[in-house]
Order: structure tokens, then C-alpha cells, then sequence
């Protein structure tokens, strides 16, 4: 096992952090979020989401989002998107790239995107095929790797099965994400062994709540397997309104910090990324959830 040289760390606060805030997010606050962020080095900006504005209303403005940013050069602006009618949104408002969402649970697929695994599939093909058309790359997710919040323990097995469709679709990674944090280094090493005898370490990436504060664990596992592709939520902002309970994605900071002691590189300035979690906190209101940027205080 080796670990890589350099991570590619997917900013996904602007997006799931966001998501899941009650109160309204005024538009220049998520501008200057994806601005600073930028600005700290991160390259991978997940900026907003097209999904039904009435199952998610803090994404409702990602036209908007998309119209206003500040493009720097270097950087992805992607979005969510969980069917053609999404894919088209995301296509008008210029985003880089897309990701469609599918779950390793079928309880889980039913309540966050209101169908079985199999029809999200088959939605998922007419999105990589319009987006094939238009040369927009696209991500797949596939959520509850490591445990849903209504059927508990998901089997690898069931993980490698939709991981291997999003694949096979065209999607270039699949991101595994442990909605509720529920994982350990252990469960996700047992479900590394299993994937990673079907797919390239290149061809995955890892997405961990920190529900049970086991985040930067399981990212050490997945480092140690090789895996360099990791996602993390700008002062650990986030939840996900369809998994009750599940704090948010590990804070970007702490992962940057972890990954500065291992030497590896991501490109991010830290100070600047603690400035950009600290101004979106202010903004919101609340102490930053970034162990690293408490202690940092800058
Ligand atoms: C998938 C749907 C749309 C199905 O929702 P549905 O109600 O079954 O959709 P439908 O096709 O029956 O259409 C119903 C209405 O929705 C509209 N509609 C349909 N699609 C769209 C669209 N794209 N954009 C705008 N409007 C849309 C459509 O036009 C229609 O409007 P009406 O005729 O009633 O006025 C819905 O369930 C939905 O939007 N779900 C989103 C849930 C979500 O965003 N969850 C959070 C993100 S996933 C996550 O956070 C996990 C992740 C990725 O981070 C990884 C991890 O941590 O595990």
C-alpha cells in the first residue's frame, strides 16, 4: 500500500453544507463562500444543485449561483444533478461538470431522490448520454456506502454493484459517500478490499461525515489504499436533509492539515481556507466546525 503524492480535494461545502441550512442564504454569501475558496487553491468547486426546488429550497438560486461567480481559471464549478431535467439546468447556467447521485440502500434512494436504485440508474444513463453529447464530464455519487439510517449495515456488495453501473454509464469517479458517518477505519477497508478488486483507486473517491468523528480515519484508510480523491465541506458545514442526524462532511481544513503532516500536496493555502470556513461561520452565525481552525486561530 502507498499512499499518493498529491489529493485532489473536492469542495463540496457550497453545496451539501449549504443544503441543509433552514434559514435563506442570501446569494452574495454563497458567492463570496465559492470566491474565497477559489481563492485559498481549491480547484474542485461543487457550486450548487439542480434538483427540485421544492425538495431542496436553500439550492433553489443555483441559476443564479452560476450566473454570478467569479470564474477563475483552473477551477471546476460543478452541480448536482439527479435527471435530464437537472442536466439541462446545469447545461443553461454553465456548469463544468455534473454528478448524478444513486445510494448503495433502496430506502435511502426512495427518500432522497423518490425512487428505486434501478430507475435512478436508468435516469442516471439519459443524463451521461446528453452530457457525452455536450462533453460535460460527469461524477456519480453513490451514498450509504458504509451504513444508511434506515437499514443500517450496506454490504460492499451492494456498493460494487451501483458503483460498477455508474461506471460503466460513463461517469469518470465515483465518489463513496458515508452519509452518516457511521464508518470506521475497518468497515472501510473491508469495503476498499472489496472495490478496489473490480476498479482503480483512481477511478474512486471518498465523501465522509463526521457524524461519529471517525472522518479523517477513514481518509487515512482510503490514502493507504491509495485512493486521491477526497471530498470535504469548507468549515465541516453540512448534513444531508434525507439522512436525519448526519452531521456534516469533514471540515476541508482539518483534512488539508492532515494531509500538510503527511506531506502530500493539494495545492490549498490553509490560512486562507481557515479565513474562507471563518467567514462563512460569521455569516452564519456559528463557531466554525473545523477542529484545525479553532486551534489556528487567525
Ligand atoms: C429527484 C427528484 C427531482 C424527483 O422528484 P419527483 O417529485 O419524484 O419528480 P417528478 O419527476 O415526479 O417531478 C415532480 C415535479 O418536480 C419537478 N422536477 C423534477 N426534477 C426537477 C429538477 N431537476 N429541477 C427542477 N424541478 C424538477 C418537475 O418539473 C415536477 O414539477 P411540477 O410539475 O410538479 O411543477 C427529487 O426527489 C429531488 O429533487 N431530490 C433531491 C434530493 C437532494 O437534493 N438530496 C440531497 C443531495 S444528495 C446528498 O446530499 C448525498 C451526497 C451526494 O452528498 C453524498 C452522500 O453524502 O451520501
Amino acid at each position: 500500500m502507498s499512499m499518493p503524492e498529491r489529493v485532489t480535494l473536492v469542495e463540496v461545502g457550497p453545496r451539501d453544507g449549504l443544503q441543509n441550512e433552514a434559514g435563506t442564504i442570501p446569494l452574495e454569501t454563497k458567492l463570496t463562500l465559492l470566491d474565497d475558496l477559489a481563492e485559498a487553491g481549491l480547484q474542485a468547486l461543487e457550486a450548487g444543485s439542480f434538483v427540485n426546488p421544492k425538495w431542496v429550497p436553500q439550492m433553489a438560486d443555483s441559476e443564479q449561483v452560476f450566473a454570478g461567480l467569479q470564474r477563475r481559471s483552473g477551477v471546476r464549478y460543478t452541480a448536482l444533478t439527479p435527471n435530464l431535467q437537472g442536466f439541462e439546468r446545469a447545461l443553461a447556467a454553465g456548469a463544468d461538470e455534473v454528478a448524478v447521485f444513486a445510494a448503495a440502500s433502496e430506502s435511502f434512494s426512495r427518500k432522497n431522490i423518490n425512487c428505486s436504485i434501478s430507475e435512478s440508474l436508468q435516469r442516471f444513463e439519459d443524463v451521461t448520454a446528453a452530457a457525452q453529447t455536450h462533453k460535460i464530464p460527469v461524477r456519480g455519487y453513490v451514498s450509504c456506502v458504509l451504513g444508511c439510517p434506515y437499514e443500517g449495515k450496506i454490504a460492499p456488495e451492494a456498493v460494487e454493484g451501483v458503483t460498477g453501473t455508474l461506471l460503466d454509464m460513463g461517469c469518470y469517479e465515483v465518489s463513496l459517500g458515508d452519509t452518516i458517518g457511521t464508518g470506521t477505519a475497518g468497515s472501510m477497508s473491508r469495503l476498499l478490499d472489496v472495490l478496489l478488486a473490480e476498479f482503480q483507486a483512481d477511478q474512486l473517491a471518498v465523501h465522509c461525515h463526521d457524524t461519529y468523528g471517525q472522518a479523517l480515519a477513514n481518509i487515512l484508510a482510503a490514502l493507504l489504499y491509495g485512493i486521491a480523491t477526497v471530498d470535504a465541506s469548507v468549515a465541516g458545514l453540512g448534513g444531508c436533509p434525507y439522512a436525519k442526524g448526519a452531521s456534516g462532511n469533514v471540515a476541508t481544513e482539518d483534512v488539508v492539515y492532515m494531509l500538510d503532516g503527511l506531506g502530500i500536496e493539494t495545492g490549498v493555502d490553509l490560512e486562507k481556507l481557515i479565513a474562507a470556513g471563518n467567514r462563512i461561520s460569521a455569516a452564519l452565525g456559528r463557531e466554525t466546525g473545523s477542529r484545525a481552525a479553532r486551534a489556528l486561530v487567525i
